[in-house]
């Protein structure tokens, strides 16, 4: 996949899917970071020939191979897609296939999808959201509907790829009122500038295109390749700043709505107290504290990992159910095949036995959830229907939604130091254990704030310190990241800017 996600227009990268359609693995990435390091092209080529060796990769046999290929709207991409197709051609044995213009998440589906032996066209792609929505929408409990159920959306499409893709959505959706906005379409608006999922979660302003006459009503923002999605909601026309509902409180939603399906299909169930079926709730350290606590009032086993959606991804691919979600808006909801195949047993059974009985609704609705949110990885198309069928069998507005725990202030500073590798990290990052005493001197500056909570880790992709401060109050926030930030800059040296 050519894109270069939430960043600027004038960047573009390559995003790669195994053949289950999940993220690339973890063993291959030395591999990646030295092919796009390779000085010349026979140091690459010499580099090819030893990962196939050591990889013991059959080349140029019998069997052959298909790489499928798309791209994001930047126009770049036309001449690295060209490029792509000759280094892949290049390969006896191995096939490009020009999948076209697509947001990230429909080509993970189409590579998971065809492995399966499944239709993984986009028209399959979009007539399996649409299909799973309906379905979703049907079954909305008939006391639920009334005359002031909120159908209307306005969505920023940062003008990226994901726009155009939910304009050709919409027209097979029914039920909601959507409009789009920052479609990028005749070079009206620059990708990702002052607009998208990014910006949005991270300035918490009103993106571009939007004002006064969104006041009050449900929006959302895409990012660049369609991957990350959030909530956001206007307070006033003379308000410059939005109220977020981040992937933490799309995550809070989803859990919600699962559990209460699973509580009522399997509310006879005796199995010696111990739940049936394992619901995994993944997040990482940047989760917000009151995201947290929220979900563990509701009973769930919420578990962390490091930041990087490929942790989260694999981890919540151990549950029965795992739902994972970055707070940027980064997530979905895995189901196991095994769990699939005996809730479709159950539902069967129920289908006989009591059609149409709240247990046999419960089963229908988390097999469509299954169809619509894709299992391969996080995807903001059907993550904004599953949020919207959410919304509608609930009967909550955005307002309602955004109600179910109040965020705590929290500050990000960036610290530039001399080496971001002296920084050696614990239990999903939220524990320093190199340069030795650092934690405890920030374990003290956490504990003078109510609510204090504060990690510190090297970034994954920028050579810095990432500082996280939470507390009760946006000022004690302030102030714990801003002394931690002094602490780091103080013990690993050569820090000078803190954004
Ligand atoms: C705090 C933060 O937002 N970190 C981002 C950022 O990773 P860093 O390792 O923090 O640079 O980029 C990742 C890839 O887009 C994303 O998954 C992650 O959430
Ligand atoms: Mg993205």
């Amino acid at each position: 996949m050519i894109t270069a996600s939430h960043n600027p227009v004038s960047d573009n990268g390559v995003k790669i899917a195994d053949p289950d359609g999940g993220m690339m693995v973890q063993r291959w990435e030395p591999f990646a970071d030295a092919l796009a390091n390779a000085p010349d092209s026979e140091h690459l080529l010499h580099l090819v020939d030893r990962f196939v060796e050591e990889e013991n990769i059959p080349i140029g046999g019998v069997q052959s191979a298909e790489v499928l290929l798309g791209r994001d709207t930047r126009p770049s991409g036309v001449a690295l897609l060209e490029a792509a197709k000759h280094g892949i051609n290049a390969i006896i044995g191995a096939v490009a296939i020009d999948m076209g213009v697509l947001t990230t998440p429909q080509l993970h589906w189409m590579v998971r999808s065809r492995n399966k032996g499944m239709g993984a066209s986009e028209s399959d792609y979009l007539a399996q959201l649409s299909k799973s929505f309906r379905c979703l929408m049907n079954l909305v409990p008939r006391e639920r509907i009334t005359d002031s159920l909120d159908t209307e959306l306005v969505v920023d499409g940062a003008n990226g790829v994901g726009g155009g893709k939910l304009e050709q959505l919409k027209k097979t959706v029914t039920g909601l009122d959507i409009s789009v906005k920052n479609t990028g379409k005749n070079g009206e608006g620059v990708l990702n500038e002052s607009c998208g999922a990014d910006y949005v979660q991270k300035e918490k302003v009103v993106p571009s295109g939007f004002g006064p006459d969104d006041v009050g009503i449900r929006c959302a923002s895409l990012d660049g390749d369609a991957d990350r999605l959030v909530y956001f909601l206007i307070p006033s026309a003379s308000s410059k700043n939005i109220d977020l509902i981040d992937g933490d409180k799309i995550l809070s939603l989803f859990a919600v709505f699962i559990k209460e399906q699973l509580d009522v299909l399997y509310k006879d169930s005796d199995s010696n107290n111990k739940p049936p079926v394992r619901l995994g709730i993944v997040q990482t350290a940047y989760a917000n504290g009151a995201s947290t606590a929220y979900l563990k009032r509701l009973g769930l086993e919420v578990v962390f990992t490091p930041t990087g959606v490929k942790y989260l991804h694999k981890k919540a691919a151990e549950y029965d159910i795992g739902i994972y979600f970055e707070a940027n808006g980064h997530g979905t909801v895995l189901f196991s095949e095994n769990f699939l195949s005996g809730l479709e047993c159950r539902s069967n059974e129920l289908a006989s036995a009591s059609s149409g009985s709240k247990q046999h609704k419960a089963a229908l609705r988390l097999l469509a959830v299954s169809q619509l949110i894709n299992q391969a990885v996080g995807d903001a198309l059907s993550g904004l229907l599953l949020v919207e069928a959410v919304l509608q069998y609930m009967g909550w507005s955005i307002r309602r939604w955004n109600e179910l725990y109040q965020d705590l202030p929290s500050r990000q500073l960036k610290v530039k130091v001399a080496d971001q590798n002296a920084v050696v990290t614990a239990n999903a990052e939220t524990q320093v254990v190199k340069p030795s005493g650092l934690q405890e001197l920030i374990d003290a500056e956490s504990g003078k704030h109510p609510h204090g909570r504060c990690f510190i880790r090297p970034s994954g992709t920028e050579d810095i310190i990432r500082v996280y401060a939470e507390a009760s109050m946006q000022e004690a926030a302030d102030s714990l990241a801003r002394s931690v930030a002094l602490l780091v800059d103080r013990v690993l040296g050569s820090g000078n800017s803190h954004q």
